[in-house]
């Protein structure tokens, strides 16, 4: 069983350590610094890599950074329209700073 799921469109960026954070919502916000979680694809559950998580910090949506978007591998209007996509009305977020381990 896999720890947490990606949307397959980022698998690529992830592996290619071009993604280093997600941002979720307080239902994925348990996760703490130094575990490794197995990776999957949302759409079909396929393990792709592990990553180790190196921080876990609330941030609002009204506080996302350029940096923020720079360690999605976006731009900063990109990633609040994924944002707005994933989780609409959604402003209390957890953005979680990861590191690859293992790609399959
Ligand atoms: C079921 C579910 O919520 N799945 C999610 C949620 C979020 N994300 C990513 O987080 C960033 C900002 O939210 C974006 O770059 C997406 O990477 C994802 O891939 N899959």
């Amino acid at each position: 069983m896999n720890d947490i799921t990606f949307f397959q469109r980022f698998e690529s960026d992830i592996v290619a350590g071009r993604k280093t954070i997600t941002l979720r919502d307080a239902s994925e916000s348990h996760f703490t610094t130094g575990q490794q979680l197995r990776v999957g694809r949302y759409e079909d559950d396929v393990y792709f890599c592990t990553i180790e998580v190196i921080s876990v910090t609330p941030v609002m949506l009204d506080e996302l950074t350029q940096e923020h978007a720079r360690q999605e591998n976006m731009t900063l209007p990109q990633l609040k329209e994924v944002i707005a996509d994933i989780y609409p009305g959604l402003t209390a977020l957890y953005a979680i700073v990861f590191r690859l381990v293992t790609a399959a």
